[in-house]
């Protein structure tokens, strides 16, 4: 990597230079203090120092200090119809609060996506400190985790026929991982959004700091088995709580996967029913979860939505042909793209559940939008209508929007992430 120069007139220049493993501390603490400052703990530090990718991360440098951080994760997410895509996962971004608002992002910006092309990746996604921050530089919100506080002492649940077959049983968090580990993975084609986790990733899962836990018990892990095959898990913590009523304790999901639907409702039957609890609360799960079928009052679940995956088409043609369409689309898209210029022009999309081509084109345009609603509505998660009306997609022919908005659209359910990075 080359060094720049950034910073307004008078002051002194900030480097781009690449992140040395002996840089570590001192840059991962100028992150940690961008974000208030307070410590990690020590597991969690080490966790985040081992799966820093070196190679792909950098920090602007001013002389000796470190005043800028970012990095990249070589993720492959699932995209619609299932290809595992070779995805950037930008993370540990972060500006000392003394540099603010000079530019330092936006050099970091400019230089991370100069080198996601470089390296072939057609996607780049994160996750947002602030949802205001990344959408000058092409990323849309793409995907969304739903939070829930389900008043199980009053909400019942009904399970489909077969879940009395599933057998459930406790486990250690630590000595099942690898378990746990091979039902993600069975999930993760299943779904867009999911990302495939390399080895290391898999001890994110069952963090479990004494300092992070509110009160509430050490992580628990529940199986569910079917045939004598771990088909699916849930971990989480049990809050007690007593009052002159009684008991009133909190059932707190951190991570629920199962590969079919009745191990799926063994699991959500259970966390509903633990003795001496009164409420479950979930966070950051797909908006169409399996539970929300099941329950006999969803009013009482207080559901909340809240952004999780943004997206970010680095390479326009070969991100729009690394998934398929629900439905044939046959469309040419003039595609705004200021930040990542070789983007920006018409290309004709043409693809259907099989496959799909998309190539520059001197055709008139069907839709006009910008690479920000393309990368919104690239994992079927936000369509394409509801963005036009939002003034931000512009229908130029009569039934394109239609047309492109439901081939976009994800047969396979609501995208999810079902982690930060
Ligand atoms: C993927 C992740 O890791 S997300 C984590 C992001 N990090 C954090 O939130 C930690 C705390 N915040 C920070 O470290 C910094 O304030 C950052 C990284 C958000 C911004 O860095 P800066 O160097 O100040 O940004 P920069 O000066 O390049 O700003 C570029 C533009 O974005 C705008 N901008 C920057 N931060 C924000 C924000 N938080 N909200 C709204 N707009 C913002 C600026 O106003 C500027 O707009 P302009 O081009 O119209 O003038």
């Amino acid at each position: 990597m080359t060094t720049e120069a950034t910073g307004r007139t008078g002051l002194p220049a900030t480097e781009l230079r690449p992140l040395r493993r002996d840089d570590w501390d001192d840059w991962y603490d100028t992150l940690l203090r961008a974000f208030g400052g307070v410590g990690e703990p020590a597991e969690e530090r080490a966790l985040w120092r081992d799966l820093t990718p070196y190679e792909r991360s950098f920090g602007a440098w001013e002389g000796a200090e470190p005043v800028g951080t970012a990095g990249a994760f070589d993720f492959r997410l699932t995209v619609p119809g299932g290809a595992s895509v070779p995805a950037a996962g930008v993370t540990m971004v972060g500006v000392a609060a003394t540099h603010r608002r000079r530019g330092v992002l936006t050099s970091m910006m400019r230089r991370q996506l100069d080198d996601i092309r470089t390296w072939g990746e057609p996607l780049a996604v994160l996750t947002a400190s602030e949802p205001a921050i990344y959408g000058r530089f092409g990323y849309g919100s793409a995907a969304f985790g739903l939070h829930a506080e389900i008043d199980t002492s009053r909400v019942r649940l009904s399970v489909p026929a077969g879940t009395d077959d599933v057998r459930l049983r406790y486990a250690g968090t630590g000595a099942v991982l690898d378990v746990c580990e091979a039902v993600y993975a069975r999930t993760v084609p299943l779904r867009a959004g999911m990302l495939a986790r390399r080895p290391g990733w898999e001890r994110l899962g069952v963090l479990d700091p004494e300092s992070e836990r509110g009160g509430a018990s050490p992580l628990q892990c529940v199986l569910a088995e079917r045939d004598g095959e771990v088909t699916g898990y849930a971990r989480f913590r049990v809050k007690p709580r007593w009052t002159d009523a009684g008991h009133d304790g909190e059932v707190l999901l951190a991570d629920l996967a199962a590969v079919d639907a009745v191990s799926e409702a063994a699991l959500w039957r259970f966390l509903f029913g633990i003795d001496l609890t009164t409420s479950l609360k979930v966070r950051g799960r797909p908006l169409d979860d399996a539970w929300q079928h099941l329950v006999s009052d969803v009013r009482r679940c207080e559901l909340r939505v809240r952004d999780s995956l943004y997206v970010r088409l680095v390479d326009v043609g070969a991100a729009l042909e690394a998934r398929t369409y629900q439905a044939p689309v046959d469309v040419v898209l003039d595609v705004e793209d200021s930040f990542c210029p070789w983007n920006a022009g018409r290309w004709r999309l043409s693809g259907d559940a099989k496959g799909a081509s998309c190539s520059p084109t001197t055709d008139a345009a069907d839709l006009g939008l910008s690479v920000r609603e393309l990368g919104a509505a690239y994992l079927g998660g936000v369509s394409l209508a509801s963005l036009a009306r939002a003034g931000r997609v512009r229908e130029l022919r009569p039934g394109a929007l239609a047309e492109a908005s439901v081939g976009f659209g994800a047969a396979s359910g609501e995208p999810w992430l079902p982690h930060g990075f």
